[in-house]
């Protein structure tokens, strides 16, 4: 059996040893934590008014301190936005055996369904969920929210176009619903390794964001995007920028799906703080280092 979560999540009463977290990790009442107040919902349609400036200073507070925020009237239309979450909910709820056939473990496959238990493992223990990884094309809209961060950084417009930002894949999670979620993590606590990050979610809690030794909820708004700053972003801008800390928590009663949009440099990219915003002051905080080693370097240390 490929184990997949989904194939057998629904028929046990109890979580099963190899998927509890160590006390110290494990979510527990926190599975229900307050929403979290401090992340600015932009509307990227009222964005050419007066009010430009204004929402680029909200965007770059928020990713100066927790460097999370979600866009709505973003322009990618709600038609393909809805398609798009169904398909893969109709996807992860077909029988085991007819997902079985798209199951593999090997990591260069553009299409493939996985399971948590061989690169996903955290501390040891398995995470619930299951994923599918493809590419889509959410490249317009990571542009301008680039655009944004370049404009509000006061570096030149574009400066992410070409091998920065060359990379994207689309990663679809599926967190079953699970028998005692203060047990489990769907994604262990981390920032993503890439540049940018673009979350679609369900009307389903589950994400949290890390804030002053607390983790807190990521509203769900249907149709936003949810943006992170990634590790990349926050090496380039010599730690202005914060790389969002956040996980995912399961609930007893639904499903729930997401849908990941990960922005990347080239694997040969080399990466370091831009040298417009270093200075005798403020001196790099970063190495610089190949995307590739630093990758690297990562996945052997952090599952995400
Ligand atoms: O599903 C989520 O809400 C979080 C997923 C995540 O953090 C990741 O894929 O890196
Ligand atoms: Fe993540």
């Amino acid at each position: 059996m490929s184990s997949l979560v989904s194939s057998w999540s629904r028929t046990v009463h109890s979580v099963p040893e190899d998927y509890v977290f160590p006390e110290n990790k494990r979510p527990g009442s926190d599975i229900a934590a307050p929403v979290c107040k401090d992340i600015p919902v932009i509307d990227l349609s009222q964005l050419d008014g007066l009010d430009r400036v204004g929402k680029i200073q909200q965007i770059m507070k928020a990713n100066c301190d927790l460097g999370i925020f979600q866009v709505i009237n973003h322009g990618v239309s709600e038609e393909l936005l809805d398609e798009t979450m169904n398909l893969f909910k109709e996807f992860f709820s077909m029988p085991a055996e007819d997902k079985a056939m798209h199951y593999s473990e090997d990591g260069t496959k553009g299409f493939r369904l996985y399971t948590s238990s061989l690169s996903y493992i955290d501390d040891g223990v398995n995470t619930w969920k299951d994923s599918v990884k493809h590419t889509w094309e959410v490249r317009k809209l990571s542009s301008r929210i680039l655009d944004l961060i370049c404009e509000g950084l006061g570096i030149g417009m574009r400066y992410f176009e070409g091998e920065l930002s060359k990379l994207q894949e689309l990663v679809v999670h599926h967190y079953p619903p699970c028998p005692d979620p203060s047990l489990v993590l769907g994604v262990g606590g981390h920032s993503d390794p890439h540049l940018l990050t673009l979350l679609q979610q369900e009307d389903i809690c589950g994400l949290q964001i890390y804030k002053d030794g607390r983790w807190l909820g990521v509203e769900p708004i249907p149709h936003a995007f949810v943006i992170m700053i990634s590790d990349q972003l926050e090496i380039i801008s010599n730690g202005k920028l914060k790389s969002a800390q956040h996980r995912a928590v399961t609930n007893t009663s639904s499903a729930r799906t997401s849908l990941v949009t990960f922005i990347s440099p080239s694997l040969e990219s080399i990466i370091e703080p831009e040298k417009a915003l270093v200075s005798a002051s403020e001196p790099p905080v970063f190495k610089s280092m190949r995307f590739k080693e630093y990758l690297d370097i990562h996945t052997a240390n952090h599952p995400w």
